[in-house]
């Protein structure tokens, strides 16, 4: 889908509600149908949040919105939404737009990846509220395992295919530069499927994304060097956009702090065992919780008990020193939501 943007700060209307056939087959004056023309008058009075519409962001965002309780319908084929809950209205959009609408003022608040921001012209104007802990992964330099070149610098002054030119594009150049500036690597964009631009001999190397290795292995590249790691982002504008009134300026506190709460309640989990008053000092050594434990005495004489948030990936193993100090009823609870930080 084709959509105007504008950094007057309401959202623009899809394009093709503009052009195209009326859903209702009735147009406004402005040639907007009534369907949209009611959709734009309704995210007036709502802060607008920017999610990828497609793509490896996309469900975990999904994901992220329903653990942070922020209900929407979105109708078939339409690319805003609008939240039940709050005064928000979702805007889909491909991740790597995302930074240019959220730097325009187009939409407050956005998520993305770290790599589409740096390898977008706007990173400056634009505030990382908070990184998300999914969409992990590393924009690197790849070569065939067996070609000739296995360095940076043997790459200087041939053909580099890539869908991040801006980035590739000033890494080369400092490469070339280094190397005396007498030759000048050619960085050409290419889409998608990347890895296949060595095998079809239209290039010597590659910058592309790196998480598994999957795709580069099975590609029979290997990479030679990192360009940036990334991960999914909360961003906003740096200077917040004039549309964002006194009234909807707390949501987005309110969304940060919410997702937070989400990515925290991942990261841990919520210990609880008894233990004698004479083992205790050992046991809260594995167990010190986050600011401290709350240790309650047990309707027993000498007993106590313990409970205290474990990080997630620690949880066996404080199991098994808890059992290994004296620990009896270690019990481990998942926690569906939470406010700690992370
Ligand atoms: N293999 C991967 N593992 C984890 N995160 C990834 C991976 N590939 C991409 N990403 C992250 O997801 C973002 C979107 O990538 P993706 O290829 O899904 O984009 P897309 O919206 O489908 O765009 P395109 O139209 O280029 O295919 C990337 O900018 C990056 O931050
Ligand atoms: O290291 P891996 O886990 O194998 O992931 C890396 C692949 O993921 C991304 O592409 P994606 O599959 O999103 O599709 P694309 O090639 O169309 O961009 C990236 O461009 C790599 O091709």
């Amino acid at each position: 889908m084709s959509t105007q943007h504008s950094s007057s700060g309401s959202i623009s209307v899809p394009f093709s509600a503009t052009t195209g056939p009326s859903a209702q087959g009735q147009k406004s004056r402005f040639g907007v149908d009534s369907t949209m023309s009611l959709l734009v008058d309704s995210l007036k009075d709502r802060l607008l949040m920017a999610v990828p519409k497609k793509g490896r962001l996309h469900e975990k965002c999904l994901e992220l919105l329903s653990g942070a309780d922020i209900k929407y319908n979105r109708a078939h084929r339409l690319d805003v939404a609008l939240v039940q809950n709050l005064p928000i209205a979702l805007v889909f959009l491909p991740a790597s737009d995302i930074p240019r609408f959220v730097a325009l003022g187009s939409v407050a608040l956005g998520i993305t990846g770290q790599d589409v921001i740096a390898e977008s012209t706007h990173a400056e104007d634009i505030t990382q509220l908070l990184p998300l802990g999914f969409g992990k992964c590393a924009l690197q330099v790849q070569v065939p395992v067996s070609g000739p070149i296995q360095s940076v610098e043997g790459l200087s002054g041939g053909r580099i295919a890539t869908s991040f030119e801006v980035l590739a594009g000033a890494f080369f150049k400092d490469v070339d530069a280094k190397l005396g500036g007498q030759q000048t690597t050619k960085v050409e964009y290419v889409g998608g499927s990347v890895e296949a631009a060595c095998a079809l001999g239209m290039a010597d190397g590659i910058v592309d994304l790196v998480e598994s290795g999957d795709t580069m292995r099975a590609a029979g590249l290997h990479a030679i060097h990192t360009l940036i790691t990334s991960e999914a982002v909360l961003i906003t504008q740096r200077v917040p956009h004039e549309s964002i009134t006194p009234a909807l300026a707390p949501i987005i506190p309110l969304i940060k702090s919410r997702f937070a709460g989400v990515l925290a309640a991942k990261k841990f989990v919520y210990a609880s065992y008894n233990i004698q008053r004479a083992k205790l000092d050992a046991a809260l050594s594995i167990t010190p919780g986050r600011r401290a434990p709350t240790v309650s005495p047990l309707d027993e004489e000498g007993w106590v008990a313990v409970s205290a948030m474990v990080e997630r990936k620690k949880m066996a193993e404080v199991m098994d020193e808890l059992e290994t100090v004296g620990a009896e009823d270690v019990l481990i609870f998942a926690l569906d939501n939470c406010r700690v930080g992370v």
